[in-house]
């Protein structure tokens, strides 16, 4: 028997605790703690997401506010404004959405965001933090994932993880947390040689790459736990779907356990963000 590794219930019992821990600190320091998320152009995919994250911080019992700028926005405007959250004491957490559009720096709004608010965990200061294992805010997705091999694994000690892509936003966090959780951790990439037998070596399949079903159930060693974090969109029979980078079928007859897409790594991805902001919140009241 396959288990399925629901997210969105997780997810569920992740935001609900949020919200209870969120009184709590709302009663305790009498700071609500507030959340930005910032979105340049009008990528149809990207605004799903930031309303996600708009209505479950909302659930959680947060203050939150969304920043929508044009496409042809320029650097100094977004700076400009990141500034403003940074210098902003009801604002605890920032998100840019990524990818921004093409004539802005990416790294440079990364760089600028204060390391404290970063919620997303992408300033070099907290991936130094994470790599040291110091992490006080960790990026989203790698933090949900490991939430959910927690949870049906428990203790991740000695097993062979294969992470499948190497972005600094899913791929090196996840090794890393691997890391720190004592599996043995390999990272595949575009560049690498005899990826299908890797996979099928892994105790832990974590695939974060981008390309629709592109992970085979022949690439699976049978009773393996599967993590998708791909959403890819596809066209099927006409109509707008959404694909993991995982063969769900296939994969589902060999794999243990198998997370699946829609419903799997997207909502945990959104309830971490919430820990995360609440973490920051915590630490900014206590600075
Ligand atoms: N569920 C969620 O919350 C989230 C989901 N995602 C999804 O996860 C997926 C990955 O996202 P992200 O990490 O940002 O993507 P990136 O495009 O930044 O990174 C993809 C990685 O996969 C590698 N790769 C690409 N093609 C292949 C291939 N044929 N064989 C082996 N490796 C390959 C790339 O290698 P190289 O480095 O050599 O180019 C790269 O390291 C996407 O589908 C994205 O939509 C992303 C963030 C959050
Ligand atoms: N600075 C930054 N931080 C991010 O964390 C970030 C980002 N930029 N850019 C884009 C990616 C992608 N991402 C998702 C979040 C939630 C779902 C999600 O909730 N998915 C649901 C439903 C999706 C749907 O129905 O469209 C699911 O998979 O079940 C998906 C993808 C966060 N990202």
């Amino acid at each position: 028997m396959t288990l399925l590794i629901d997210g969105k219930k997780i997810s569920a019992a992740v935001v609900e605790q949020l919200a209870i821990d969120t009184k709590t600190f709302i009663a305790e320091f009498g700071v609500t703690p507030g959340l930005a998320v910032v979105l340049v152009g009008d990528d149809p995919a990207s605004q799903v997401y930031v309303r996600n994250k708009v209505k479950q911080a909302t659930a959680a019992g947060f203050h939150s506010t969304e920043h929508r700028l044009p496409a042809d926005t320029g650097q100094e405007e977004l700076n400009a404004l990141v500034e403003q959250l940074n210098n902003d004491p009801s604002v605890h957490g920032i998100l840019v959405q990524l990818p921004l559009p093409e004539q802005l720096n990416e790294p440079e709004i990364i760089r600028l965001i204060a390391a404290e608010k970063d919620v997303d965990g992408f300033h070099p200061l907290n991936v130094g933090a994470l790599a040291s294992g110091m992490a006080e805010l960790i990026p989203c997705t790698p933090m949900g994932c490991m939430i959910m091999l927690e949870k049906t694994l428990g203790d991740l000690s000695g097993k062979h993880a294969v992470v499948v892509g190497r972005s600094n936003i899913v791929g090196k966090p996840m090794a890393a947390l691997l890391l720190q959780a004592n599996c043995t951790v390999t990272v595949v990439h575009s560049r690498s040689a005899e990826i299908e037998a890797i996979c099928r070596q892994a105790d832990i399949l974590v695939a974060a790459v981008g390309r629709p079903e592109m992970i085979r159930g022949s690439w699976i060693k049978p009773g393996a736990t599967v993590i998708d974090v791909g959403i890819n969109a596809v066209e099927k029979d006409g109509k707008r779907r959404l694909v993991g980078d995982v063969a769900f079928g296939e994969a589902s007859e060999v794999a243990g356990a198998i997370s699946p897409v829609p419903g799997g790594v997207g909502p945990m991805t959104i309830a971490c963000l919430m820990k995360n902001t609440l973490t920051a919140a915590r630490q900014q009241v206590s600075a």
